[in-house]
């Protein structure tokens, strides 16, 4: 059934009137808003503290209300629903209405947008007809419509439309940039999204499936359906490095959601912004759950007892600090439980009171018989001494996380003591591995070093001496004056324009929730205690125990959304199981004293279908994912390549000068017959920087690039780390063979190589192609041939 073209032109031009009646409405309110803004803005620093105070945080109000407004410009109005009963609702990024509150646009998060996604014949959901609108600018070039309710139920004269518009989503050339997918969710990808908010939810999906995507919907429908749950706690989204956040960075902002806090997980402890990385047995180290006992004995041995007694000089008397004093003062210390730091002040007292006692006796004076004042300057003359700062403070001194780190990577004694101490709680450490984790002093610190500084500061608390500390009640007291904007605001004074979405009643019950823009990402950036009210984990199979320790101490609700995909881990940390690779966070096996299981459980659900590799490609990819062993099946593809995948024999070794001139022919070609769209050249680690040096010299200038450079480049040169998450028009993948050998997760990475392409794969490899690869191999041409 399908409509005239006359008849489809006519509802081409009825649906461009409503799409234009819609953004009319939304250039009204930009206008609005920059004029309320204007106007605060105009009013200046003048008046009291309280009156400027309000005035910022109207203009906070007005600008996030704006960069809003701004951000949905592309595809505001994206679907129709046609209703049984002849109710018509259109479905876009925000909700609209007119000036008589007419709805003119019901946002996608809301219950009413929800049968666009869901709805199918067998549960139509009271939808007769659901319609998708392509807009380029503001312009409608396509409509699409699917028949919901039965055929023969449809109104008389309903036209109906062809096209696809997720067809065109998906072939679209890539930009280097990730889009949001609201137009054309699927439902199996809506179910996830909307899913309830308490708990672990693991979304499980082979490449392409949509992961990434889904979840940073997600964030934006929980922050729309749950605002007044979590807007005050905030969203934080984790994904594995810059690059990848960079890639993903457009998305919330697009679904007018931008006070989400994403961090990579170099990033998660205030203040260290790690990119270093470390080679993969020291990472897997780091990321081992016997590091908990080792940084607690490392912890443990900076609370030292001196051998022999110590002679202090105190002004003109001696004192000495006894073995026995300080052992004492050590365990009341520890036996209060407190943090390292906090410990302190127990320790100092107990052996303070000893040497006091001392230097009253020096004086002359009975202990038992000393006023507070006189005891008050004793202690002042015993902190005054040299000797009396010095030796105490080698017993129990302040400590960093930073610092115990560097010192424990940085000194052999302390590793071996730490881990030799550390091996009576655990299973032991063996002296190779202790080699491993030797490093300089002044080593930067690495992505897997960050978990451990967080559980170093779990057991050492706030040093009162550092910048964190500093950093954490700057973020108090903006919390305090966040407070205080917030209940000047809810004392009356409202917005006297009224009207729109800027109503009184609005502004007052925004206020209650959200506090000014910006704050709750800002404050909770800056606090290692902040306790957010969902997490969302993407890439979540790399991550090792000590990071997900991280993540379960940022999230203690443990409202989670953990995506990721067990083929695809690459990490020697990361995950092959869930339920295993969670259970920091779900508690697994903690039991009370009468033996009751407190531990949560999870809920699993499964994306099954590729949105973005071609059939061909990912038939390959299944072959390499079953000749390896690798666990989980691999998602079907939605369409057919226009290019089947190929390989070329490279004429030379690997990294040879003749082969780095068939990989560059061979990058040549490919540019060309893609013409716009954007190529990754993956090939093992050490053959990346020669790659790039010969491709940035063949062509032309500028289009080269790494992954760490802006996602705009033509051409991205990379190992497989560095494309993961990410996807390119074409990819020219180098010696695959050499991918599976460089790492006991080698195969999990040819996986991922593989499946980055969106159009064309080709392959270059010097060495016989790895399991899997055979019916490739079959095809291999020489480069002469191909060009000959
Ligand atoms: N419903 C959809 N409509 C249009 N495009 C979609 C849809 N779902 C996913 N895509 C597209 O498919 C591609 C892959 O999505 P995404 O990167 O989220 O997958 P992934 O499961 O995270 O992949 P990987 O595991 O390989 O990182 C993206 O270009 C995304 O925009």
């Amino acid at each position: 059934m399908s409509g005239s073209a006359s008849g489809l032109a006519r509802e081409t031009a009825g649906e461009q009137a409503r799409v234009d009646e819609r953004y009319d409405r939304l250039d009204l309110l930009r206008t609005s808003t920059e004029e309320r803004l204007r106007e605060v803005r105009a009013a200046g620093s003048s008046g009291t503290p309280a009156a400027r105070m309000e005035r910022d945080a109207f203009a906070t109000l007005y600008e996030d209300r704006l960069a809003q407004l701004r951000a949905v410009e592309d595809r505001l109005v994206f679907g129709r629903l046609d209703l049984e009963g002849g109710d018509v609702r259109y479905v876009g990024r925000i909700g609209l209405s007119d000036s008589s509150q007419e709805q003119l646009l019901t946002d996608w998060r809301a219950p009413a947008a929800e049968p666009f996604y869901r709805a199918t014949a067998a549960d139509p959901l009271g939808v007769v007809r659901r319609r998708h609108l392509t807009l380029t600018g503001r312009t409608v070039t396509a409509l699409e419509d699917d028949v919901v309710a039965d055929g023969a139920a449809l109104p008389e004269g309903m036209v109906v439309a062809g096209g696809g518009a997720l067809m065109a989503a998906v072939t679209a050339a890539r930009t280097g940039r990730m889009r949001d997918v609201v137009a054309t969710l699927q439902a199996e990808q809506d179910a996830v999204v909307r899913a309830p908010l308490p708990g672990v939810l693991v979304v499980q999906g082979g490449p392409g499936t949509g992961k990434t995507a889904v979840a940073l919907h997600r964030a934006a429908y929980l922050l729309y359906a749950h605002r007044e749950r979590i807007a005050r706690s905030g969203v934080l989204v984790v994904g594995p490095n810059r690059a990848f956040l960079r890639y993903i960075d457009q998305v919330l902002p697009a679904l007018g959601e931008t006070g989400v806090v994403m961090a990579s997980l170099g990033e998660l402890f205030p203040g260290v912004r790690a990119t270093a990385v470390d080679d993969d047995a020291v990472a897997a180290l780091k990321g081992d759950p016997r590091m908990v006992e080792l940084l607690a004995a490392a912890v443990r041995r900076r609370q030292r007892v001196p051998a022999q007694p110590r002679r202090l000089v105190v002004g003109n008397h001696r004192v000495v600090l006894r073995p026995r004093t300080v052992s004492a003062a050590r365990d009341s210390a520890r036996d209060s439980h407190q943090s390292h730091n906090a410990a302190r002040a127990t320790f100092v007292r107990r052996v303070m009171n000893d040497l006091v006692r001392q230097l009253a006796s020096a004086h002359g004076t009975r202990s038992d018989e000393l006023d507070a004042d006189t005891r008050q300057s004793l202690e002042a003359e015993l902190r005054e001494s040299p000797d009396v700062r010095r030796e105490v403070n080698l017993c129990w001194m302040p400590l960093t996380p930073a610092g115990v780190l560097r010192d424990l990577w940085a000194k052999r004694d302390h590793l071996a003591g730490a881990a030799a101490e550390a091996s009576r709680h655990d299973r032991g450490w063996r002296r190779e591995e202790l080699a491993l984790l030797a490093r300089e002093k002044a080593a930067p610190l690495t992505t897997a070093d960050v978990p451990l500084l967080d559980e170093l500061a779990e057991l050492l608390g706030e040093d009162p001496t550092s910048g964190a500390a500093d950093a954490a009640r700057a973020a108090r007291e903006r919390s305090d004056l966040v407070a205080q904007a917030r209940s000047v605001l809810e004392s009356g004074m409202v917005d006297p324009s009224g009207g729109g979405a800027l109503s009184a009643e609005g502004l007052a019950e925004r206020w209650a929730t959200d506090g000014p823009r910006g704050s709750v990402a800002e404050r909770a950036e800056s606090d290692r205690t902040w306790a957010y009210g969902h997490v969302v984990v993407d890439e979540a199979q790399e991550l090792s125990v000590m990071a997900w320790r991280v993540l379960a101490r940022r999230c203690p609700s443990r409202s989670m959304t953990v995506v990721g995909d067990l083929a695809q881990t690459s990490s020697a940390a990361g995950a092959r199981d869930w339920g295993q690779a969670l259970a920091p966070v779900l508690g697994t096996g903690t039991r009370t004293r009468s033996g009751v299981d407190l531990s949560r459980t999870f809920t699993l659900s499964r994306l099954t279908v590729n949105y973005r590799t071609p059939r061909q490609v990912m038939d390959l990819a299944s072959r390499v994912l079953e000749a390896h062993g690798l666990p989980e099946e691999a998602p079907s593809s939605i369409r057919d390549a226009e290019v089947p995948p190929a390989a070329v024999s490279a004429p030379a070794p690997a990294g040879s000068p003749a082969w780095t001139a068939a990989v560059v022919d061979a990058v040549r070609d490919q540019v060309v017959a893609l013409g716009a769209g954007r190529l990754a050249v993956v090939a093992p680690q050490p053959l990346v920087a020669g790659l790039r040096s010969a491709l940035g010299e063949a062509l032309d200038d500028g289009e080269v690039r790494s992954v760490d450079e802006p996602a705009d480049a033509a051409v991205t040169v990379s190992d497989v780390t560095g494309v993961k998450g990410l996807e390119f028009d074409a990819v020219v993948l180098c010696e695959p063979a050499a991918v599976v050998d460089a790492s006991p997760r080698g195969a999990g990475d040819l996986y991922v190589a593989l499946t980055r392409p969106t159009q064309r794969l080709l392959v270059v490899s010097s060495a016989p192609l790895p399991a899997g690869m055979e019916e490739l191999a079959g095809g291999l041409s020489a480069p002469a041939h191909r060009h000959g």
